[in-house]
């Protein structure tokens, strides 16, 4: 069996001019249907300080929040000379228009036809044909770093071996400018399979994580008792706020990547401190131009672009 031949799409997607927009357009990324309640401004109604909402009265941390299958390491950082390599080379390739925030890519993971005689990976483990050259290094950079830090089974998730079949891996890039953000959501369920890796490129910013309703599979509601103490009505919390700082990565997978929410808010800055215990005050982080690289398998079959019924 041969390699499948490149299937790199350039899918760009345009700001969308509505109210409710709020940064990178992610059809691909949302759950089955956009979450209510999320966005209650415009574009131009930008929340510049820090507890206009209720929402916003939840502090961030540094530190990574309980949640099974969720693995963030603050001390983790891609080496400085890569992330602005790669940062570099996808604003180059892909962001000249302003008008354009997303972008989706697609490459294939080797299988064994990929293996040399010997046994040695022709391509290198991360090598996914497809993807372009610069994606492909921060793969290998991924493998690398997550190696020592993942449980074995998380990272055979990432990181399969050569052994199994060929899967097809996308990567979509997202841009925010300050002030956008991006719907909780949960990757779609009949697109993307487990196992999402996600990098911060050019700035650090605020994601929060919403426990769903189990029966209604819908984010857990902004009500009070969620937000302002953070608990649900079981006693566990309800929501976390996770800083991401530039260069550094995040792994969902099992219950973070199918019981809990993601999502960024539009904001200018984020309120952090490095968790719950810390005696440290807070400290505001200004946003800058951020770019995310997720990486997220594709199901068997949903690997046609715009196929919402896979
Ligand atoms: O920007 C991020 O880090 C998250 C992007 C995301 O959740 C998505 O595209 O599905
Ligand atoms: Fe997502």
């Amino acid at each position: 069996m041969s390699v499948p031949t490149l299937a790199i799409c350039t899918e760009c997607t345009a700001l969308p001019d509505d109210r409710n927009y709020e940064g990178p357009t992610s059809p691909d990324s949302l759950f089955d249907e956009v979450m209510s309640g999320v966005s209650d401004s415009g574009p131009g109604e930008i929340p510049n300080f820090k507890h206009k909402h209720s929402s916003e009265a939840i502090i961030a941390y540094r530190k990574a929040p309980p949640i099974p299958g969720l693995f963030f390491d603050p001390e983790l950082r891609l080496p400085a000379e890569l992330a602005d390599d790669v940062l570099k080379k996808i604003m180059d390739a892909y962001f000249q228009n302003e008008n354009v925030n997303q972008i989706m890519l697609f490459g294939r993971a080797k299988d064994a036809a990929t293996i040399s005689a010997d046994g040695q990976d022709v391509l290198g483990s991360s090598d996914d044909s497809g993807l372009p050259p610069f994606l492909q290094s921060l793969l290998v950079q991924l493998e690398k770093v997550l190696k020592p830090v993942l449980p074995h089974a998380t990272y055979h998730l990432l990181f399969p071996p050569s052994s199994e079949p060929a899967r097809a891996r996308q990567a979509i890039i997202n841009l925010y400018r300050p002030g956008e953000g991006i719907s909780p959501h949960v990757d779609l369920l009949r697109r993307f399979g487990d196992g999402i890796i996600g990098v911060s490129l050019g700035s650090g910013c605020v994601m929060n994580f919403r426990r769903e309703c189990e029966e209604t599979r819908v984010a857990v509601p902004k009500t009070a008792q969620n937000l302002d103490s953070g608990l649900a009505k079981d006693g566990q919390r309800g929501r976390w706020d996770l800083y991401l700082p530039e260069r550094s990565v995040l792994v969902l997978s099992d219950e973070a990547r199918y019981q809990w929410t993601h999502g960024i808010e539009k904001r200018l800055g984020d309120s952090v401190r490095d968790d719950e215990d810390s005696v440290d005050g807070e400290e505001w982080m200004e946003r800058d131009v951020r770019l995310s690289v997720t990486f997220r398998w594709l199901l068997p079959g949903a690997d046609v672009v715009g196929d919402e019924d896979v």
